[in-house]
């Protein structure tokens, strides 16, 4: 089979100050269709589809340039620190920004990517006397970016981190009363506030990477301005807050705000920017070919430790890995080893990896989306937007030029949506509806920048009337005690609902090891050469009422263990996953505690649990139809049991509780558990669709 590939190069992306302000009429006049650029050509050969000998990639000596093996830097001493720090385009404008942080509360900034916003701007407010104040809080939406930056902004101080500069993340607290730049993930800023609506604690809020619109941040806009507003009835020190983005809709954002957008000159180093000439049908063959070919005559397959034979090393870095594997690729590589990271969006903004020249864009994201009419909320891999194209550019050009090679043409990137849809217009909103209950809002009066559709908070309402977390849903709604206790729990209202429902069923101890483990990744190891050693390891550990019941077993032999490495070693199980769950757990432990529920445990009687599932996730049941496929009672929908669940290829029981619908090729029903059709009337006596259920009396 033979196939051709040719990318075009465009234009050098030396950006200046009129480039993406304002980001509507600049995007669409960036002109690189017509700007002459030489062309460079790539003809891949695929013999029996083994994807290598690639000839050379491109002509071009500007490019080729880029692509030689990168530079690795090492740890840099104080003084190249501080000349790093002194280079970079926010510091030449660090007096007039500081003097519009004085004059505004509310300042919106928009700068390129790599120029300094997020490890400098904390920095200017610190030296500004900002620091004594209280504490500078930094948003990201995301884990491994706050953890990294704090990292980055805590050498830059020449501190250990947790001290003058920490993070805070779900279940991870690296700050200390000495702290007084704190990054922590939007989520968390978002449960402060239902401490403090005031947000006390705070001086400066400054919330990063505006454009990536999660619901967590898009709520934050409204909460931090609703308490600006009352420290500023109240005469209490007055609360800044700094909106910063390389690509957000600044007019938008400006009108919301009432405030003008301020743009940051200047980018650290240009960035190469190449599309294919045609469009490309299998984006992974696509980006796997242009990677291969930056890699010229490198004999490689998609095996990771096999690609590692030949000089480069290989990370992969996506949500679901353990953090310490997320944070090997920040590592500096070896010098005589090229490093390349295979990365989901969670490396789209925000984060430096060092050594980095070349960025591949395949130009997908995989997406949750929800739809409210089925009440599944899918991963779908779907066409990134315009603005996250240009996040993703800025991962290169960090510490010295760089490439970015797009995998689709300039006329398919016009066609993309010029920002990502936000989250809140796309996804369940039922945890955010009852946190802003618990802060005493009605989302239905709340200042959103994008109101959500009367329909996608009706729903929500009516699942958390359906849980118990409020009541008069359609009339005045109102937080319940149940309601107000599942707020202070750090997880999903239905699994919230879980524990809180676990001492009626005598089995706290039991739902606090499942809810644990549900909360954090999977804790299974999956073998390829060794599949069926795993597959033993693992039948040792199933319960013949399903998936629930086998990671619960799992998790009360791993409590018990003390030399855990080699055990999870010889049971082909996740250390880290599990240990990860372990301190979940005692998080958890420590929330329902101060709520006085009783700890109480069901022993053997493992039908209790089962019960307790009901409780919260009543609206995942589904039955099994004659052509044994299954049929969800509340969506209505077909799926078949995942192939990970113990079910899977056998006994198939007639009624199942499930934690999620995947939809790849169709629809699975992922971690399923047996449920008897009686106990639904018993349990959830007024679940809406109890008709739907057999033999229910
Ligand atoms: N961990 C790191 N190691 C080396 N250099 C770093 C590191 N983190 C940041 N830098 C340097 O600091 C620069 C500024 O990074 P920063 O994250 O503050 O930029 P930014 O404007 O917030 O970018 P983005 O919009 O992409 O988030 C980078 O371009 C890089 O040169």
């Amino acid at each position: 089979m033979e196939s051709k590939y040719a990318l075009t190069d465009k234009s050098s992306l030396r950006l200046s100050g009129t480039y993406m302000f304002p980001v509507k009429r600049k995007l669409q006049n960036t002109g690189f269709e017509n700007d002459g650029a030489k062309i460079a050509k790539i003809e891949c050969n695929f013999k029996n589809n083994n994807r290598t000998d690639c000839s050379t990639l491109t002509q071009n000596k500007e490019t080729q340039n880029h692509i030689q093996k990168p530079l690795f830097i090492k740890l840099s001493p104080k003084i190249q620190i501080e000349e790093q720090r002194q280079a970079l385009p926010v510091a030449r404008v660090r007096k007039s920004l500081m003097q519009e942080v004085y004059k505004s509360d509310t300042l919106l900034i928009m700068g390129e990517t790599g120029s300094g916003k997020t490890t400098q701007i904390p920095q200017f407010l610190l030296a500004g006397g900002y620091g004594n104040k209280g504490v500078i809080a930094i948003t990201q939406p995301r884990r491994v970016a706050a953890i990294t930056v704090s990292r980055r902004v805590a050498q830059e101080q020449h501190c250990q981190l947790g001290e003058l500069v920490g993070y805070t993340v779900r279940f991870e607290d690296c700050t200390s009363p000495k702290t007084r730049i704190r990054f922590m993930t939007d989520g968390f800023l978002l449960r402060e506030a239902l401490a403090d609506r005031m947000l006390r604690n705070y001086s400066v809020i400054m919330l990063d990477e505006a454009h990536e619109r999660t619901v967590s941040t898009d709520v934050l806009f409204g909460v931090v301005k609703e308490a600006q507003q009352e420290r500023r009835l109240r005469s209490l020190t007055p609360l800044k807050l700094i909106i910063t983005s390389a690509t957000m809709d600044i007019d938008h954002f400006g009108e919301y705000f009432g405030v003008r957008g301020m743009y940051l000159e200047g980018r650290t180093h240009p960035v190469r920017v190449m599309h294919t000439l045609a469009p490309q049908t299998d984006y992974l063959h696509a980006a796997l070919v242009t990677l291969f070919d930056i890699h010229r005559n490198t004999p490689v397959n998609y095996d990771c430790n096999l690609v590692s034979l030949f000089g480069v090393r290989v990370f992969p870095l996506y949500a679901q890995l353990a953090q310490n594997k997320q944070l090997e690729c920040f590592l500096p590589a070896p010098a005589n080893a090229r490093k390349i990271v295979l990365a989901t969006n969670i490396a789209e903004t925000s984060v430096t990896i060092p050594g980095i020249r070349c960025v591949i864009d395949a130009g997908y994201v995989k997406r949750r989306i929800y739809t409210p009419s089925t009440g599944l909320d899918v991963l779908r891999a779907v066409r990134i937007s315009q603005a996250q194209a240009w996040q993703r550019c800025g991962r290169a050009g960090r510490d010295a030029p760089g490439v970015c090679y797009r995998t689709y043409t300039q006329q398919e990137m016009n066609a993309f949506e010029k920002m990502p849809k936000p989250e809140i217009l796309r996804s369940n909103i039922c945890s955010t509806v009852l946190q802003l209950f618990a802060l005493g809002i009605d989302c239905r009066n709340f200042d959103f920048l994008d109101r959500p559709s009367p329909e996608a908070i009706e729903i929500a309402y009516r699942k958390l009337e359906s849980l118990g977390a409020i009541r008069n849903a359609s009339d005045t709604p109102e937080l319940t005690p149940l309601g107000r206790q599942m707020a202070q729990l750090p997880l999903d209202p239905q699994y919230s609902k879980l524990l809180l429902s676990a001492p009626q069923f005598g089995c706290m101890e039991e739902m606090l090891h499942l809810v644990a483990v549900l909360s954090g990744e999977n804790i299974f190891v999956t073998s390829n050469e060794k599949r069926e050693q795993a597959a033993l390891a693992h039948a040792k550990f199933h319960s013949k009422h399903g998936d629930h019941l086998t990671l619960l077993n799992v998790f009360s032999a791993f409590q018990k263990i003390e030399k855990v490495k080699l055990w999870c070693h010889d049971n082909f199980l996740n250390t880290r996953n599990l240990l990860y769950a372990r301190e979940v757990r005692k998080q958890l432990l420590e929330i329902v505690e101060r709520l006085h529920l009783q700890i109480n445990s069901c022993g053997e009687n493992y039908d209790q649990v089962r019960k307790c599932l009901l409780t919260g996730l009543f609206d995942n049941i589904a039955e099994l139809q004659r052509d044994h496929f299954y049929m969800t009672v509340t969506g209505r929908q077909r799926a078949k049991i995942h192939p990970s669940s113990i079910f899977h290829g056998k006994h198939r029981p007639e009624y199942i509780i499930y934690t999620e619908v995947v939809l790849t090729e169709r629809n699975f029903l992922r971690q399923v558990t047996e449920i008897l059709p009686e106990w639904v009337a018993e349990v959830v006596p007024n679940f809406i669709h109890l008709s739907r259920i057999k033999n229910t009396c």
